[in-house]
């Protein structure tokens, strides 16, 4: 597997599956939301945008990065959100960097949004996909972003079958310099425990894979294969198949 790691500013072309990586938070906050019960998260390409899909759909949860904000309902908190019955609903996220890094990929064949919380999920979804080429897209810092490097690079290790030991890893991100600014109230709309909440190695078994549905970018968890088989694993819960599609 030939795998490329890049910064959003340096995507010229549209690569044919991109892993889309924000430990923290954006897409910590995804996997959450998912485990709260959201049905969908529409990643927004502003925060007009935000508010207007809210305006047109009120029962939708606008979801934000930064301190609250008028119109929107919640931040881009881990440790907020783990709090609240999403059940069926539909969020709406605009975050900084890793929304802004999944709609500049949006013409992937295979968009996944990834964090270590679905490090395994996502890997062994690439595995199963057999794919010859991924790009990691590190969202964060202008692709410097430590955290998210260490993200990309465990999954890639772990998807070319790897025995990769997470500790390393994942004390790289702990250093980070996000890691730093949320623990200090640097970052805005912040949990005590929005750091380990973003460490978490594997605390779900989902992957997530963003298509276009009606020029919207939507995010879905979906089920990722067995270890032993390309059977649909029992304990990814709820959750589409991979997308096979290509655009
Ligand atoms: O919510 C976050 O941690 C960041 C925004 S900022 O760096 O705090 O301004 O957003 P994300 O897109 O999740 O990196
Ligand atoms: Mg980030």
């Amino acid at each position: 597997m030939d795998t490329r790691f890049l910064g959003i500013a340096e995507l010229v072309e549209a690569p044919s599956v991109a892993v889309v990586v924000d430990v923290m938070r954006a897409f910590t906050v995804a996997a959450w939301a998912f485990a709260q019960g959201a049905e969908k998260i529409v990643l927004a390409e502003s925060l007009d945008e935000a508010l207007a899909l809210k305006a047109r759909h009120p029962d939708w949860v606008a979801l934000k990065d930064g301190p609250p904000a008028p119109g929107f309902d919640t931040v881009n908190s881990p440790g907020l959100l783990r709090s609240t019955d999403l059940g069926g609903r539909t969020v709406v996220q605009k975050t900084t960097a890793g929304t802004v890094g999944a709609l500049a990929v949006k013409e992937a064949s295979l968009v996944l949004c990834a964090g270590f919380v679905v490090a395994e999920a996502t890997a062994r979804l690439l595995r199963a996909r057999k794919s010859d080429s991924v790009t990691f897209v590190v969202t964060g810092e202008d692709g410097q972003a430590a955290e998210d490097l260490a993200c990309a690079q465990y999954i890639a290790a772990r998807a070319t079958g790897a025995g990769t030991d997470a500790a390393e890893f994942l004390r790289r991100a702990a250093e980070s310099r996000a890691a730093a600014e949320l623990a200090d109230g640097i970052r805005q709309g912040v949990h005590p425990d929005d750091v380990a909440l973003c460490l978490e190695l594997d605390r779900f078994p989902f992957a997530m894979a963003a298509t276009l549905e009606s020029s919207l970018m939507v995010l879905r968890p979906c089920t990722v294969p067995s270890l032993t088989d390309d059977a649909p694993d029992p304990s990814a819960g709820e959750g589409r198949p991979i997308p096979t599609g290509s655009r």
